[in-house]
């Protein structure tokens, strides 16, 4: 049985409605402009619903037009830049069916003609309304014997086109499903690419977020292997909404979800989500790995990463990314800043001033002036700590487990034992590997001077809380600040408890040390951009656990990905498989680290499905993916 495909201009094969784009060219610098656009936008709306007739719908919106046959030129050009993504995309699907494809609009045939065509629809498989103009140009009504004037206006003509098949509307509104309800349709669409209309969804058999998910669900080859909107994301502790936008604007199915999951619910929700973007809160164990069932990617929209599991992550085929420099200015302003306010005991004497009290003196309050800072950790924090700190007068030392270069005048020093007797300020900037849990201990804490500052802003695990305490207690330790502790609260709507509460010149902050809006929209464009990267290419530059490729675009190739255990002779298996099946391969890229092989095949001609079982059944094989 031929299948049939009839398609709705306004919103669904364009991204706006062309009327109210006429009617931003046609009242351009006319005063009644804004009014009549609201009010046009509102007739379109009420059409599209079914809420009012049709024809009504039409009639007023042209009256508010003051359109003329100058502005078409303007609106057809304006039109072009605005066809669908999804329908962009998909041109082959035109070439390969134009004899089955129909655009029947309730628009105007003067600009839907040059759009579609140029797509590659047939002139004759276009429906659509006429203007009528008078002699200077202006609209002054349309043509009123036509049939897409009228109510059920589409349904008369799919009638009279009398079209042997199976008939598929895929539409944004109301008069779309009408077809269907008139029983001259098999299915209807609702497409919400561009606009999603309830009371038109719930009438639909099948919501289709794109024309890939048309093409898919009726296994017609389409430009991407998968469509988008299949591909479930799940955004947990209040991803910055610029990250979620681009998600979405990707066309994937985003869920967001302002706190933390903790195991058992996220062992639930896991389920079928393919891309999960955490912050810091949320652990990401072996048990939630082994309990989901289709995870490509996961984004730590942070810097840290020790809340994954990541070699259960690499077991899996799961590539891990993270914003390693976004957020680090940010930490570094927070860390200066606390240093000036503890080295002069001001949110004491501000708590004091709260109370009523007046306590002027210089007692106990120093200028950051040539302190000796000591760094531990000279990661990308605490490098860039140097820098500033030294900048405005202070004296660098720094410690780190491995060989770092001393930036500006700072002094490295060999062991954190030499680095805490020197400091007159301790600041931790460490990453949060299981073996730095404790590594501030009441031993740590005596080794430092009397009177010494100290700050934690890197992980809550690394210094031993109650050993934290004795030394501000015994004033070891004349201030401290701290951003991050062993156990966090999952929300903010959930209490914070910890020793430290009440303790003098200590100053607790919600691990915010990253938590500015800048640091947040980078963050929230970074770790995305390094997400679509590897769904749409396969690139996996800056993974934490996978080894590093850049990869290419190609036209006129099938890119097909393969994650293995590293072992030898798998990359000789794919090759054979290839050869076997007389497949060119136009580009391959193998990188490899210490537990899994990353593979891309680029190949040139369409491949048989029993190749791609045998590739996935290579021994050793971890994923599979035909990316496009
Ligand atoms: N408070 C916040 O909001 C916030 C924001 C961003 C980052 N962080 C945390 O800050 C820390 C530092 O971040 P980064 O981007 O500079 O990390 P990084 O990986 O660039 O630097 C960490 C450095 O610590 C060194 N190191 C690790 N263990 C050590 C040890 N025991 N002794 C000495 N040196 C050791 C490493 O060699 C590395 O040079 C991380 O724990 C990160 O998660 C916190
Ligand atoms: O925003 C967060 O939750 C974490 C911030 C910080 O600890 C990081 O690792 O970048």
């Amino acid at each position: 049985m031929d299948k049939y495909f009839i398609i709705d201009f306004d919103s669904t094969l364009t991204r706006v409605e062309a009327m109210d784009l006429l009617a931003s060219i046609s009242l351009e610098g006319k005063p009644q402009k804004v009014a009549a656009e609201a009010k046009i936008k509102e007739l379109t709306d009420l059409g599209m619903n079914g809420e009012i007739s049709f024809r009504d719908s039409l009639k007023d919106r042209l009256l508010l037009l003051e359109a003329n046959k100058s502005h078409l030129p303007q609106l057809i050009n304006a039109l072009k830049d605005q066809v669908s993504v999804s329908f962009q995309r998909n041109t082959e699907f035109f070439a390969t069916y134009s004899d089955k494809i129909y655009v029947i609009s309730n628009g105007f045939k003067e600009y839907i003609e040059p759009i579609v065509t140029s797509l590659g629809v047939l002139p004759d498989h276009i429906f659509a309304n006429e203007l009528v103009f008078d002699e200077k140009g202006n609209v002054t009504g349309f043509d009123e014997n036509n049939p897409l004037s009228k109510d059920g206006g589409k349904a008369e003509v799919i009638r009279a086109l009398d079209l042997d098949g199976d008939i598929y509307v895929i539409g944004d509104g109301h008069n779309d499903y009408e077809i269907k309800a008139a029983g001259l349709a098999n299915r209807f669409y609702a497409f919400t690419e561009n606009v999603s209309r309830e009371k038109v969804m719930e009438k639909a058999d099948h919501i289709a977020p794109s024309l890939d998910e048309v093409l898919f669900v009726n296994k017609i080859a389409s430009a991407i292997s998968y469509p988008k909107n299949r591909i479930k994301v799940l955004l947990l502790e209040n991803v910055h909404p610029m990250g979620v936008a681009l998600l979405e604007n990707e066309g994937f199915s985003v869920e967001v979800y302002p706190a933390g999951l903790d195991e058992d619910e996220l062992c639930e929700k896991i389920k079928g989500i393919s891309i999960l973007g955490i912050r810091s809160k949320t652990q990401v164990t072996q048990k939630v790995i082994e309990n989901a069932n289709r995870l490509m990617a996961i984004g730590a929209f942070c810097i840290g990463t020790n809340q994954i599991d990541l070699d259960a992550c690499q077991d899996k085929g799961i590539a891990v990314f993270n914003a390693p420099f976004s957020n680090t200015r940010s930490v570094v302003e927070l860390a200066l800043g606390s240093i000036i306010m503890l080295i002069r005991n001001i949110f004491d004497k501000s708590i004091l001033m709260h109370h009523g009290k007046w306590d002027k003196s210089a007692s106990g309050s120093r200028e950051i002036r040539g302190k000796k800072l000591g760094i531990i950790g000279y990661g990308n924090i605490g490098a860039q700590l140097s820098v500033v700190a030294e900048s405005i007068g202070m004296d660098v030392y720094y410690y780190d487990a491995e060989e770092k270069l001393a930036l500006g005048n700072a002094t490295k020093v060999e062991s954190m034992e030499a680095l805490l007797k020197t400091a007159d300020v301790v600041t931790l900037h460490v990453d949060g590997r299981v073996e730095n849990t404790n590594i501030i201990t009441e031993k740590e804490f005596n080794l430092m001077k009397d009177g010494v500052i100290f700050l934690n802003l890197s992980r809550g695990h690394v210094v031993d809380i109650p050993a934290l305490k004795a030394a501000i207690k015994s004033k070891k330790v004349a201030g401290c600040a701290i951003d991050v502790f062993p156990k966090e609260p999952k929300s903010n709507n959930d209490p914070f408890e910890s020793e430290l509460r009440g303790l003098p010149n200590t100053i607790l902050t919600p691990h915010i040390g990253g938590s500015t809006e800048e640091a947040q929209v980078n963050i929230g464009q970074f770790v995305p951009a390094r997400i679509m990267d590897y769904i749409n290419t396969g690139t996996t530059t800056n993974s934490v656990n996978f080894p590093n490729l850049q990869l290419p675009r190609l036209q006129n190739a099938h890119r097909l990905i393969h994650i293995h255990k590293n072992v030898p002779g798998i990359i000789a298996k794919i090759n054979q498989l290839f050869a076997q099946h007389e497949i060119n391969i136009v580009g391959q890229y193998l990188k490899t680290n210490e537990k899994i092989g990353y593979v891309i095949t680029d190949i040139d001609k369409a491949y048989p499905n029993d190749l791609i079982k045998s590739l996935r059944d290579i021994d050793h094989t971890i994923k599979f993916r035909v990316l496009y």
